[in-house]
């Protein structure tokens, strides 16, 4: 193969480069399929690319029709990629009503080639177009990266639609040897540049799902989906320095005879009185609130602005909601709970405050369950007057 031949080659050995770039990420994480989708999308678009740099006139006439049929399967993977990444329906039957008349057209012109670029061209950019209009409509509250690559999508997915125009702009002569014309040029370096624009995007995309992820497992409880210990302390150590979140509370709670109700009704519905409890815990508390699970049946909570009074008035709403749901246990069950509150002000009173709030727990449970001990110890240091008020609470919550 002659060095000509090469150059013209390179737009196609980039895109397959950047396919198995993909598929290498795919194997690695095995989980955003969009990244497979777009892998396909490349590798489907590399084989007509790389034939009609190298193809003689009469070759490019003889396999139009297989030519097209790739490329629109490139646009259609690339579209399913984005659709799945933006859960969109991929609108199949739309994608393949297109095509179908893109072949039909593009065969009944296979004697005018600018015909068939035009045809071509707007049946691709129309497939690729579709998840794009869907997101459009569905998507709310986009984070940046999916507002880049939404209008990403949108603008490639119009320059593929109008790209022929440029043949109408240089006048046909351009096309007497395809793969030297000014549009092939213009063609093959905007499908470059996307392909590698949204390589990176979509790279960037799964590396920040997967960081998320890796987040929320180490943060949160599995079961119940409420923070566990490790992330209890740092975010309580971060509300702790906020002095306009003061005065604070420290609740500890934890499930009366929890191991009768395993023994009863079976592990599985223990889970789900687990679930129920992280639910209604976090029903009752506000915005900068946080509540987790540090372990089997024992619950702790920090709330903020907020006093022991109202601190334990949160605790006795929770208990009353509990007694009377019964969604997960049978209707002669109670589902009780008892609970320690203990005041805090600052991040160096948090293992003796967690501690004060075990004990009192501990005291309620010794006293008969079902019941909320507060400390005797009121705040320190706290000027009541210059505090903000709890607007959550009130007796009538009771
Ligand atoms: N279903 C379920 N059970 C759990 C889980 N983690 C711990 N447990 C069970 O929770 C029960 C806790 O029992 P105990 O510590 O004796 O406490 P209790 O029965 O609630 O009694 P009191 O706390 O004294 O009222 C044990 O049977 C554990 O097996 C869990 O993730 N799911």
């Amino acid at each position: 193969m002659d060095k000509e031949h090469l150059y013209v080659l390179a737009p196609a050995l980039t895109l397959l480069f950047l396919s198995g770039s993909l598929l290498l990420c795919w194997v690695f994480q095995r989980q955003q399929r969009f990244l497979l989708w777009q892998c396909c999308a490349y590798a489907l678009t590399a084989l007509p690319f790389a034939f009609q740099s190298t193809a003689s006139t009469e070759m490019l006439y003889r396999y139009a029709a297989i030519s097209c049929t790739l490329y629109l399967l490139g646009g259609w993977f690339l579209a399913k990629c984005w659709a799945e990444h933006w859960r969109v329906p991929t609108q199949t039957r739309v994608s393949l009503a297109i095509a179908l008349v893109t072949l039909i057209s593009a065969i009944y012109y296979s004697n005018n080639l600018l015909a068939r670029v035009h045809i071509s061209s707007a049946g691709i950019g129309l497939i690729m177009l579709l998840p794009v209009l869907s997101a459009l409509r569905h998507r709310h509250s986009p984070d940046w990266l999916d507002k880049v690559l939404l209008t990403s999508a949108l603008i490639y997915s119009v320059i593929t639609i109008t790209r022929p125009m440029i043949i109408t702009v240089l006048g046909h002569s351009e096309f007497e040897k395809f793969a030297n014309s000014v549009y092939w040029f213009a063609s093959a370096m905007s499908t470059l540049f996307f392909a590698i624009f949204f390589t990176v995007l979509m790279a960037a995309i799964a590396i920040r799902a997967t960081i998320r992820q890796l987040r929320n497992e180490r943060d949160q409880d599995s079961l119940t989906q409420i923070l566990n210990r490790r992330a209890f302390y740092e975010l309580a150590r971060c509300r702790l320095e906020d002095k306009r979140l003061l005065p604070m509370a420290i609740l500890a709670g934890d499930i009366d005879h929890f191991k009768r109700i395993n023994d009863t009704w079976g592990h599985s519905r223990g889970d789900e009185v687990l679930k129920l409890i992280s639910a209604t815990l976090q029903r009752n508390v506000r915005g900068f609130d946080l509540v987790a699970r540090f372990g089997g049946e024992e619950f702790v909570m920090l709330l903020t602005r907020i006093d022991l009074a109202e601190a334990e008035q949160v605790a006795q709403r929770i208990r009353l909601e509990l007694r009377s749901d019964h969604s997960v246990l049978p209707k002669n069950a109670t589902l009780t709970m008892s609970f320690g509150v203990a005041p805090i002000e600052n991040a160096k009173q948090l293992e003796s405050a967690l501690k004060e709030a075990d004990d009192l727990l501990y005291a309620a449970k010794h006293a008969g369950r079902d019941q909320v001990h507060v400390s005797g110890n009121n705040y320190q240091n706290i000027d009541f007057e210059h505090t903000m008020p709890n607007p959550g609470v009130s007796a009538s919550h009771i």
